[in-house]
């Protein structure tokens, strides 16, 4: 079947999370998780659905972008377009009036990603898998095709990206094996969002090291002396054992971030999340090198735009672990090139997630990272964040802080509708109670 594609719809869903703080960092200080969210139709009545996730204002320029980029999409086929995916990816990043808008960042880019995860999720579901199994049955050749090569050949070229790919279907079937029994190992970050006081903190702690968790993010970043009082108290809560990370959301200059994670480190954090600007490369580099010698490393990419920014990132030793994000780049198709470099540069990968929906997403691509690109647990986890799973119609599964592979075909993207209907903006029940937005 060639499932014609003959509509794209977009909505801005929104959900008041800011007023609990869940969310909150030193620099979002009242983020209300939204989405962008996309359902691709089809002549024979098969839907694909998809989004990318924004923070409240702001989300109705995203569902313009993805607007303009729909009239790309309409009228072409899954089988057009999955049969040459790159070329596909190059119509809506190189549109030649579009590009300018970017090119390949910032809003063009979410709404590309948006766009391309409904795709992804379509083919899935027309493959009858999830995508983690899509990805990881397709033909080493074929992964490849996926990808933009453009701009980082001089890091990773389409031979070595196969020849990666083939090397690692050795044991290929047994990790498959490992992750439906045991599934990939999680790290969470719902205890303690900046906004939360210390009894909410030490009580979600307790829960959670009661649920087996063993890996913590505490956010940090707005006032040191407070830091280090919430540092100490999850520290003491979890014991010598239990693996610590601190997140700034990008709140210092290089300097800054070198003196105030120093004061940090009796705590013994694995990683310091986004110390600095996030496009300042050489500035993680100086970061990661003074860091170095406490045993803390630099992760980023939350932020990160584009495959570009992470071959830098890689080629300059800027950061030691890649925190890769199933919205921001151009979804699956760059993001297998971020993979892939990250295996070539040894630089383990532990994908951002939280937000709405992010979870949902970003499981399918690291489950594949194992299976079929690096091989490897060490040094690695996937972020898990306890907020708004109950919206979506194949809401993760965590079972002793590991991700569960989903078994349901597609990208689990798809939110249920009376969730979108009530939390739409404006028009939503939700919102229209809350006037005050
Ligand atoms: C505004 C958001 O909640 C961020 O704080 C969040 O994505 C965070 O950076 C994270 O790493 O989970
Ligand atoms: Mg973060």
């Amino acid at each position: 079947m060639s499932h014609k594609i003959t509509a794209l719809t977009v909505r801005d869903v929104r959900f008041p999370t800011s007023v609990e703080q869940h969310g909150s960092d030193a620099m979002h200080t009242d983020p209300d998780y939204s989405a962008a969210y996309v359902v691709i139709h089809t002549a024979c009545g098969l839907k694909g659905f998809g989004f990318t996730f924004t923070l409240g204002k702001g989300t109705q320029i995203v569902v313009c972008a993805v607007e303009a980029v729909a009239t790309l999409v309409v009228g072409k086929s899954l089988q057009e377009i999955v049969s040459d995916f790159r070329g596909f990816y190059r119509l809506l990043t190189s549109d030649g009036q579009m590009r300018w808008l970017g090119p390949e960042k910032g809003v063009i880019q979410l709404a590309v990603a948006a766009v391309l995860n409904a795709v992804w999720d379509l083919w899935a579901r027309a493959e009858g898998k999830p995508l983690w199994k899509l990805l990881v049955d397709m033909d080493p050749r074929q992964l490849a095709s996926c990808i933009d090569f453009r701009y980082i050949t001089d890091a990773l070229t389409e031979e070595e990206a196969v020849d990666m790919i083939v090397k690692a279907q050795e044991g290929k079937q047994q990790r498959e094996d490992q992750m439906l029994k045991e599934g990939y190992p999680a790290y969470t970050t719902s205890c303690a969002w900046l906004g939360y006081p210390d009894q909410l903190l030490r009580q979600l702690c307790t829960d959670a090291l009661k649920s087996g968790w063993t890996r913590f993010k505490v956010k940090v970043g707005g006032d040191l002396e407070d830091d280090v009082r919430r540092c100490r108290l999850i520290r003491q809560m979890i014991g010598p054992e239990n693996t610590l990370m601190i997140d700034a959301n990008q709140r210092w200059g290089v300097a800054e971030a070198i003196s105030w994670v120093s004061r940090l480190a009796e705590f013994k954090p694995l990683w310091i999340e986004e110390p600095t600007s996030p496009d300042d490369i050489l500035g993680h580099a100086a970061i990661s090198k003074a860091l170095a010698p406490l045993g803390i490393g630099v992760a980023t990419g939350e932020q990160c735009h584009s495959r570009v920014m992470f071959k830098q990132f890689l080629q300059a030793s800027a950061l030691q672990f890649v925190q890769i994000d199933g919205c921001r780049v151009g979804s699956v198709n760059e993001n297998l090139a971020v993979l892939l470099m990250a295996h070539k540069f040894q630089v383990p990968v532990c994908p951002h997630a939280g937000g709405v929906g992010l979870c949902e997403l970003v499981q399918h691509l690291i489950l594949f990272d194992y299976i079929s690109v690096s091989g490897s647990l060490s040094n690695r986890m996937c972020e898990y964040v306890d907020h708004l799973h109950e919206h979506f119609t194949s809401p993760v599964v965590i079972r002793d802080a590991h991700y569960m592979p989903p078994k349901d075909p597609g990208f689990s993207c798809e939110m249920l509708e009376s969730s979108v209907q009530r939390h739409q903006y404006p028009e939503g029940e939700v919102w229209k109670l809350n006037i005050s937005k």
